[in-house]
This record gives C-alpha cells, structure tokens and sequence, in this order.
C-alpha cells in the first residue's frame, strides 16, 4: 500500500510477515544480536543512546552516526534470510542493517533523516518492525505535513525517493508501553 505524502515514496505493508513469523523472528533477534549500548558525544560529554543497536553487512562496511564509527558485524543466518525476502518484495539490493532494540516505551529515537553521505542521494530504506507497535512519525521539513504511522509487528515501512531530503521522522517516547520492539533499517552503503 502506498502512503501519499509530498516529496516522498513511501510504501507500507502492515502484514509483510504474520503475527507468528515476526514473534518468532523477535525472538531469535534478541538472543542472538550482538547488541550493545552506544554512546555520543554531546558538548564533549559521553550520553547513552535510549536504544541499544547492533550494525551488521557486508565485510568492511563503515557507518558513521553522530561521530560514532561502526564496523559491520557478519550476517547472521536469520538477518541474510529476511533480507532476500525483503530484496525480492522491493527489488533493491542491501549491503548493510541497523538494528535497533527499543527495551520499552521509554526508548526512542529522535528527529533526523537517514540522509548520510554514504548512503546517496535518494536511498531506499527498508523498515522491518517486530514485537510492540511504535508510533513512527515524519514531518516534513518545509512544508506544514505530518504523517503517523503504527509500525506493526511483521510490518514493513519502505521509504525511497526524496523522502529523506524532504523528511525527518522519529519515534517518540511512550511511557506506558512496557514490552520491547525491534526495527531493522535494511540500507545500500554506496562507495
Ligand atoms: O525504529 C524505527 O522504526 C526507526 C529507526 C530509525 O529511524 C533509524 O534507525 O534510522
Ligand atoms: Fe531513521
């Protein structure tokens, strides 16, 4: 299903894997991911990121994010297995995958645009959600749109075009929210 939205391509499909699919792919994801608590640098002090992340691809990709330098990790079986599914649904090829483990309501992720160099200028992204639905937000830059979308456990967000020019998205707190979440953002490092 495609969402329409000025200067974005985005496309949604709340029930890319079943309910028993994503519960079990969670599962493993969280056992077995080499998560791990980073941490940026704000006005020269070390701040812990409300999330933990892990950052698997393809040998020798490097990303930068907030001054922070990460070293892919190998694929795992499960990650090469739903990046195919999500390479044959999409028809675009990724060489990396952020992880991110959202322990409960009150991790979040702020306001930014995946608009990194290395990632070229209209990257397709590629947004598995599994175990609690987040409230997922975009707002557009210059214009006055709002968009928010649930993101379902076993849904898939895809986001291309020049929608991380034209965007920022975020996912706010949720206090209430007590169970865990976890998002796959499949990306093409280019270069
Ligand atoms: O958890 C999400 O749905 C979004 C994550 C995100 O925006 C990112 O990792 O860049
Ligand atoms: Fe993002």
């Amino acid at each position: 299903m495609n969402i329409s939205a000025s200067n974005a391509h985005l496309n949604f499909e709340p029930n890319f894997l079943s309910s028993s699919q994503a519960r079990q792919l969670f599962d493993t994801l969280q056992s077995s991911l080499n998560w791990r608590q980073d941490e940026i640098y704000v006005y020269g002090r070390a701040v812990a990121i409300p999330r933990l992340q892990a950052w698997y691809g393809d040998s020798g990709q490097e990303y930068q994010y907030s001054g922070l330098k990460m070293t892919a990790m190998p694929w795992t079986k499960e990650l090469v297995d739903i990046k195919a599914k999500i390479e044959a649904v999409t028809g675009c090829q990724f060489n990396s995958c952020l992880a991110n483990l959202y322990r409960d309501g009150s991790d979040t992720v702020g306001w930014h645009s995946d608009d990194e160099p290395e990632l070229g200028a209209q990257p397709v992204i590629a947004s598995l959600s599994l175990g609690e639905t987040r409230n997922f937000q975009l707002k557009h830059k210059t214009l006055k749109e709002k968009l928010t979308i649930p993101l379902n456990s076993g849904s898939l967000l895809v986001m291309a075009g020049e929608t991380q020019h034209a965007w920022q998205h975020c996912l706010p707190r949720t206090k209430r929210l007590k169970s865990p979440r976890i998002n796959l953002t499949f990306r093409k490092i280019i270069g």
